[in-house]
Parts: C-alpha cells; structure tokens; sequence
C-alpha cells in the first residue's frame, strides 16, 4: 500500500510513500522506549542547543522546504516559505522559554510542598495537511523540550513534509528516536495509541477524527488535546474602521485558500454598515490574483485535493438555493475554486451551519451588536472569532460574551507561539502553545516534604 501526493495544481502525481507494515511499526515504538530514557535524563540546555540548530536547518532550507509545501497541498509559495520560518521561530522560543515555562510551583503550606513537572514518554500527534510543518513543529518543539519524544501521524497527502521535518530533526543532531515520523493507515492508529510508551494524544483534524481517536485514547486512558472544526466569526459592528476591517476580512476568509481552522467563515455585520462593507470586501475579493502557486505574485493557489472543492461547490449551491445572494466568484475548475463571496445567507443555511474549508464568505446581516453576538454564539463551534469596533472597553465587554478560545479585536486571527490557543464545545479542547499548552503532556506532580 503506497500513499500519493499529488499536486493539486497540475494534479501530477509528484511522489509515492509506502505504508509501514505492523512490524516496522512495532519497531519505531521501540526506539520510541529507547530514546525517551536517555531523552527525559537530557538537560534543558542539551535540548535548547538542539532545538535551535533545528529553527537554523529550518531557515537555511526555508525555500526548498517552502517548495515541497506547494507542491504537495498548494498554497502559495510566499505563505509556504512563512510558515517554514514561523516553524523556526517556534523552535526558537521553546529552546529559549521551556526550562522557565516548567519551573516547580510552590504552595502555601507549613511543610514544604510543590508541583514538578515531569515527562511523560511519547506524544503521539495525528496533524493535517493544512499547515504541514507549522503544525507539527507547534506540538512538537514544547514536547521535545520537555523531556518528550514523539511521533507523528502526518495526513497521507503531504508525507513528503512528514519525512523532510523528520531528516531535519536528524539534521540538527536530534538522536533517533525523538522525532519519528509514521506513514501508517487509520486500522493502525489504535495500536499507537495503545502503546505503553504512548502517554498524550494531540489530533488537530475534523471533529469526526476527533471523537473517534478521542474514544479511542478514552478507552485505553490516554490524555488527548483537540484542535477540530470552527466556523469563525467575524462581527462588524456599527463604529468599526470599515476599510480595514473589508481588509482584513479578505485575508482571513483567503489565506491559505480559506484552508485554516481559524480562518473568518461567517461575516457578521450589523444592518446600518452591512452595504457599504460588503461592497468594500467584494473589492478586496475582487482584487486577488489566483493561479498557480509558485508563481510570484499569485494571492491565492488551488485547494488541496479536489474531494475539497467538489464539497464546497455542493455547500456554495445549496447555500445559493436557500437565499444567499453571490457577489463574488463562485466558478470552479479542477481544485481552483474562485474566491466567493455571498451575502444574506441565513442562520439555517449550509454556509453558515457547516464549516466551510475553502474560499467562500458568507455575510449574514444582524440587528443589532446584542444580534450579532446571539448569532456568533448560535453555532456548534467555538474555536476563534474577531469583532470589529473603535470602542475598545466596549469590545472587551463583548469579547468575554462570546462563545470560543479565542477572541481578538480589529485584528486578524492568527497563532502565535507565546498565546495558548485551542478552542471550546465541538472545537475541541485542551490549548497547544504558551505555557498552559506544554504543560499539557507532562506529569504535574505534586510533592511534598515535611
Ligand atoms: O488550521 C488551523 C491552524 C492555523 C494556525 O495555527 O495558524
């Protein structure tokens, strides 16, 4: 059985990976054991030294790592090398923040009594083709400086990312064992996770791979942390800066071509500024250059595989039939879905109660800020939302109303190393990054010496 990456642009197929059979398998959860005695006995420094020879491998690479990106999901070659570098700069800061993030925690007792945090063995991470290397590096590089090892279970179009992060690791003179990648099919995942040494779970994915790997790790009592779906929204209210926000709006709804679990799905705009801003998104829209990835100068490549495009065509149609009005786009060839806009989608309709992973933007007009925070909130999702006014204080009031992880204002949405981040209800749960996220995988244990 081979995995194929192909090329969503000239749908060639550019390489062919072999699946592990269940003894080689067996064999990488081995070195697994092996690798973590020696690993969690290695000093912060040790770890720091290696961590930041991987951010430099990682940066002296950038392009042709970027290149490989496009090639195997493709997104635009510009947006492929920033996320190589935003890789680095995570492994930066782990090396330069982790000792300080797991520092003892001491209590206010007669005695003398304290939190430590230990490793727990190896994080096993099951991560998407979105963001090939960002999401890898974002769970691995606090794991690994905790005393963690790990494996990953990289989605099956974009192994060539898998196998390259991995030659990176040995690059930077990680030992073997520490970073394994696994190119294994979905019957196999429950044996990882049943391992001994397998201690956390990380899945960043569908709600659907969501509960069955959580069930999964519930029934063999393992920890997870799950970053899933979200249908973010976007709230514009009467005061915003409308040019801005019409900006700003694009970029969050089309980079990545509209591929991210924290890109703005649902625009909602209070009625008295609705017209005027979806005429200046439209423009915004409008403007972006698509083709194909690699060329300097395109805004916006093809969505990864064509099962992706094919199924927001059928949610783009069924939202059209149920009263959406489309102002922009809405043709489709091959995996090139033309960036979209449709304004006055309602509540009920496809665009709104589904999420949408693509170039689609789905306006729905609301009363008022009360409206427009109920509707915001009227959804399965909780992962991230952004809200649009001059008011600040205001905004603050309103931000701890909403329903989600994370909350941002007159900003684009984005993850950044130093800010937990993770989602609420069918988002998911647990945080990856900051301090709270490498705490996630460890053993916090409390102890106590009189
Ligand atoms: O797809 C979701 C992750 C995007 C990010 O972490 O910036």
């Amino acid at each position: 059985m081979m995995f194929k990456s192909i090329n969503p642009f000239s749908q060639e197929v550019i390489a062919e990976h072999e699946v592990l059979t269940n003894a080689q398998l067996n064999y990488k959860l081995k070195l697994s054991e092996s690798a973590f005695k020696d690993w969690k006995t290695t000093s912060f420094q040790q770890r720091a030294d290696k961590m930041q020879r991987l951010a430099v491998v990682l940066r002296e690479n950038k392009e042709t790592l970027g290149l490989l990106i496009t090639h195997e999901m493709g997104k635009i070659i510009a947006e492929s090398i920033a996320e190589v570098e935003k890789s680095a700069g995570n492994c930066d800061f782990y090396a330069e923040h982790a000792e300080e993030m797991l520092q003892d925690e001491y209590y206010n007792t007669p005695f003398r009594s304290m939190s430590v945090y230990d490793p727990i063995g190896a994080v096993f991470a099951i991560m998407p083709w979105n963001y090939p290397f960002w999401q890898v590096l974002r769970f691995a590089a606090p794991a690994i400086m905790a005393g963690n090892v790990t494996l990953l279970k990289h989605s099956s179009n974009v192994i060539g990312c898998a196998k390259a992060i991995e030659s990176a690791f040995l690059e930077a003179g990680f030992p073997e064992g520490v970073f394994q990648q696994i190119s294994i099919e979905i019957p196999q995942v429950e044996s990882v996770i049943a391992a001994n040494i397998v201690h956390g779970i990380t899945l960043t994915g569908s709600e659907g791979a969501g509960s069955s790997v959580a069930s999964l790790a519930g029934k063999h009592i393992k920890k997870t942390v799950m970053e899933l779906g979200g249908s973010d929204a976007f709230i514009v209210l009467n005061d915003a800066d409308l040019e801005k926000a019409a900006h700003v709006a694009a970029q969050s709804r089309m980079l990545n071509a509209g591929q991210a679990c924290i890109c703005a799905k649902r625009f909602i705009v209070t009625e008295k500024v609705a017209d005027e801003f979806v005429s200046l998104f439209a423009q915004n829209i409008k403007s972006l250059k698509q083709g194909n990835p690699v060329q300097e100068g395109i805004q916006m490549g093809p969505l990864a595989r064509l099962d992706l495009a094919k199924t927001l065509a059928d949610q783009l149609e069924k939202s059209l039939q149920q009263g959406a009005k489309l102002i922009v786009g809405g043709a489709v060839e091959s995996c090139n879905f033309q960036p979209t806009l449709i304004d006055f989608v309602s509540v009920n309709s496809i665009a709104f109660q589904e999420e949408t992973f693509g170039p689609l933007a789905a306006v729905i007009r609301a009363k008022d800020e009360n409206d427009a925070i109920a509707i915001a909130n009227n959804h399965r999702y909780g992962l991230a939302s952004a809200i649009w006014t001059e008011d600040r204080e205001r905004a603050y009031k309103l931000a701890r109303k909403i329903e989600a992880g994370n909350v941002f204002v007159n900003s684009l949405v984005r993850s950044d190393s130093r800010v937990p981040f993770g989602g609420i209800k069918k988002s998911g749960y647990g945080r990856e990054l900051g301090a709270v996220g490498i705490k996630e995988f460890m053993n916090m244990k409390s102890l106590v010496i009189e």
